[in-house]
């Protein structure tokens, strides 16, 4: 076998994409396989049900597969749809005359909308294809009428019959337990000589499982190709499902149970759903709205913009704002230091001056020289710098710009909403104002559009990090607004 898997499903259609041959090739694409299809019958269906089968001749469904067979070597088979006795039998001899390597049967007897897919004789003459496969994968019902016995309704029963199915014809069924009553997602591989493997999967709650089995029969034929044994290839085909089936809840395919998302997976990997940065914006921004509601109720805010903050709490949050600038400007430098490009790096060298320079200058209003710089860092202020050292000493870019953007748009925020609110002789108002600077808003933005566009370029799991970063930090923003009003109150 080269790298890349060459498997052949032979089954029914789905016009609307979600079982039969259709969900098999995505279903195998995703596997990493190349996918082929021979179709057994045309149904005309949907996510609400079974309309009508045109069933060709078994003529042509010879010459599908010789030319398929012919043509190009086999890594894996996956059978699914056989409709009826004819059918079956064509497929039978088929399988007998070329003996391809790794054949795996979905017995398709009654589609997930309740709706019959099989014809006549179907039943009998399914046991004649059935030792020509490796695996058969049938659920409860499935499994039942193969064996001729009611439904299994329990585990043990389930187990019985798979034991029993894969005995007499000499072959490995793994019974699918979809349909029974569990926690997780369980399928139980019985061997022909009696041994049996239990194989779980994280279970989804979800009504959209159209083509479940379709795609778990594929997926398996072609991990099986590449892997050694099939107990290597359930655990991934039921691990992908189990995403496939979670993901099934973002398309929106009919009316009734939709299919399951086969290349969510990979889209996912490739990035391909990725957000822009005018998006990342607004999911941060709207991420952290309890926190931000929270920070403009805190009694310092409200405080500060009714010119009614206890003036002690003012000078005690001054000291501590020096003291965190100042090792805000040291993330800052740090930052600068792990930028991509120059332009980033000025940035925030700029941003690291400002913060020491510009602020302080501020702060020099309010507060005399010698006291500067000279607060012991309270716990809020310790929490706060630690976490942002912490967080630039991992030598991540994005992360460190994620994690120094909510002191700057918060405080933008807080001073434009104070900006509005504000009474008139607000002892306040100076300090109110400094941060409407236009300077502060322009700094604002540019690191706003470089930690959004960033992450928009991220992968997920990057992305998912980075906000976070972001947020952990909007909660020591929080906290660190609490703090002036709760030290001056003990
Ligand atoms: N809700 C679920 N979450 C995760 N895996 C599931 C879920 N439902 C079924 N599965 C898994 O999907 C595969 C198909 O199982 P099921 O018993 O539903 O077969 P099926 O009846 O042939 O499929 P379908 O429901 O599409 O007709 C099995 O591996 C099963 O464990
Ligand atoms: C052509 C075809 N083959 C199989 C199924 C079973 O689908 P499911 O996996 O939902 O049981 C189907 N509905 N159509």
């Amino acid at each position: 076998m080269g790298a890349v898997p060459r498997v052949l499903s032979v089954a029914g259609t789905d016009p609307t994409g979600g079982a039969g041959i259709q969900a098999d090739l995505k279903s195998i694409a995703a596997a990493g396989g190349y996918g082929m299809a021979v179709v057994t019958a045309l149904v005309a269906q949907n996510t609400t049900g079974v309309r009508a089968i045109h069933r060709p001749d078994t003529g042509f469904l010879a010459g599908q597969l010789n030319a398929v067979s012919d043509d190009v070597t086999l890594d894996a088979v996956k059978i699914g749809m056989l409709f009826d006795a004819g059918i079956a039998r064509t497929v039978r001899d088929w399988l007998a005359a070329t003996r391809p390597p790794h054949v795996v049967l979905d017995p398709v007897l009654v589609a997930t909308s309740g709706d019959r897919l099989s014809g006549d004789g179907l039943e009998s003459a399914l046991a004649e294809v059935i030792p020509l496969t490796d695996l058969v994968t049938p659920n409860v019902a499935e499994l039942g009428i193969l064996l001729g016995e009611p439904a299994a309704v329990s585990w043990p029963e389930l187990i019985g019959q798979a034991t029993r199915l894969a005995a007499r014809h000499g072959v490995r069924v793994l019974a699918k337990g979809g349909h029974l009553a569990s926690d997780d997602a369980r399928d139980a591989l019985a061997g022909p000589g009696g041994e049996v493997r239990i194989f779980s999967a994280p279970r989804v709650d979800t009504v959209h499982t159209h083509g479940t089995g379709c795609s778990l029969s594929a997926s398996l034929a072609t991990h099986r190709a590449r892997t050694d044994s099939w107990e290597a290839a359930i655990p991934r085909a039921k691990q992908w499902l189990s995403a496939s089936l979670a993901a099934g809840a973002d398309l929106d395919v009919g009316t009734g149970r939709g299919p399951v998302s086969p290349l969510a997976v990979l889209w996912d990997r490739g990035g391909v759903h990725a957000p822009d940065p005018a998006t990342v914006r607004t999911t941060w921004w709207n991420g952290i709205a309890d926190l931000r509601a929270r920070i403009h109720d805190t009694a310092f805010v409200t405080g500060l913009g009714q010119g009614t903050l206890d003036p002690r709490a003012f000078a005690w949050f001054l000291a501590q704002d020096l003291v965190y600038l100042r090792e805000f400007a040291r993330v800052l430098s740090r930052t600068a230091a792990l930028a991509p490009t120059p332009e980033e790096q000025v940035f925030w060298a700029g941003c690291s001056r400002d913060a020491l320079v510009g602020e302080t200058e501020v702060h020099t209003r309010w507060i005399e020289p010698r006291h500067r710089f000279t607060a012991a860092p309270a716990p809020a202020t310790t929490r706060y710098t630690d976490h942002l050292l912490a967080v630039t000493t991992r030598g991540d870019y994005a992360t460190a710009v994620a994690a120094v953007l909510p002191c700057l748009w918060i405080y933008h925020d807080v001073g434009h909403r104070l900006g509005l609110s504000t009474v008139a002789g607000n002892p306040f108002a100076d300090w109110i104002r400094s941060y409407q600077d236009p300077g502060v808003e322009r700094m604002t933005e540019q690191a706003i559009d470089i930690a959004t566009t960033h992450a928009a370029s991220a992968s997920d799991a990057r992305r998912t990090a980075m906000q976070a970063v972001f947020r952990t930090s909007a909660e020591h923003e929080l906290a660190f607004f609490r703090a002036p009003t709760q030290a001056s109150a003990a």
